[in-house]
């Protein structure tokens, strides 16, 4: 019989994302405090929190276009903003850059030459990869539409199916469903799921729905720029004996409302 005490162990894979004392600084504030944090690879990590506490400048430091960083932040083994990591990460922002002259397909081919010129030489290639991209978006029927008449939340899906067209290791996704109705966020959220399972690739994707956590692997709550929880939803929610994520997440703040005026109150003594 085998023995799997005896198995030899296998180191577990680094983290996709490694921050320690993560800062960043935007105009004259300080927008992210000192944030500790670890991003698995292969799973779904939601950052949620309510708008205003720093879940797009995490984004953006992650993928590399935020300024003022400063703490250690590595993506994929490589300090975020390296040349090595562009070809790695999808990055879909709140605002979709799409041209609006161009129809949803003639947007992707674009994308596909321009961004990944050694993996699409070919136009049969290009064909390939940006049909399976439209169907990967639900937007096959909408292919030949000029981008300037399709929807805000169909604009945000041509964007996330050009963050698809090679493969990235890591996607960094931005508020993907926002605007979206309730069926194409189910079909979204499974096509992540899928994204992950099979492809093998690591997802961060920020949201302020709560309903939307239960469908994330792991959690990081973020509050005024600051992670106040991490952790799978099933754990966040033992931990505080809430009945829902959004119950843990107004848990977690109260604690911590009580425990900075209980501090504030012992400094006053
Ligand atoms: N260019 C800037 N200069 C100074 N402060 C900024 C700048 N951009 C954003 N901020 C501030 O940084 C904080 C974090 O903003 P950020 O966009 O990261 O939040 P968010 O959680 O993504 O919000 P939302 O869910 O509304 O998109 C906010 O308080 C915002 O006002």
């Amino acid at each position: 019989m085998m023995n799997y005490e005896n198995r030899p162990s296998v180191p577990p894979d680094p983290p996709a994302v490694h921050a320690r004392a993560l800062t960043v600084v935007r105009g004259p504030r300080t927008v992210l405090t000192s944030l500790d944090f670890d991003i698995p690879r292969g799973r779904i990590t939601g950052l949620l929190g309510p708008s205003g506490c720093g879940k797009s400048t995490l984004m953006r430091a992650v993928a590399g276009t935020q300024a003022k960083v400063t703490g250690t932040l590595d993506v994929l083994g490589h300090p975020a903003g390296s040349a090595a990591l562009r070809p790695r990460i999808g990055y879909v922002t709140q605002a979709p850059s799409v041209y609006r002259d161009l129809t949803a397909r003639q947007n992707l081919d674009y994308f596909a030459t321009v961004q990944h010129p050694a993996l699409f030489r070919s136009r049969p290639a290009r064909r390939e990869v940006v049909d399976r991209a439209l169907a990967d978006v639900g937007l096959t029927n909408r292919a030949e539409t000029l981008a300037g008449n399709l929807s805000g939340g169909q604009l945000g899906r041509v964007s996330l199916a050009a963050a698809l067209l090679a493969t990235p290791d890591l996607l960094v996704l931005d508020e993907p469903t926002v605007g979206l109705d309730p069926v194409l966020r189910r079909d979204l959220w499974d096509l992540f799921h899928r994204i992950a399972a099979e492809r093998r690739v690591t997802l961060l994707v920020s949201s302020h729905v709560m309903d939307e956590a239960e469908r994330c692997h792991r959690l990081l709550l973020m509050r005024e720029g600051r992670i106040i929880a991490d952790g799978t939803p099933a754990s966040l929610r033992e931990r505080t004996g809430a009945a829902t994520v959004e119950d843990a997440f107004l848990k977690i703040v109260d604690a911590a409302n009580t425990d900075t005026a209980d501090a504030t109150e012992e400094a006053l003594r």
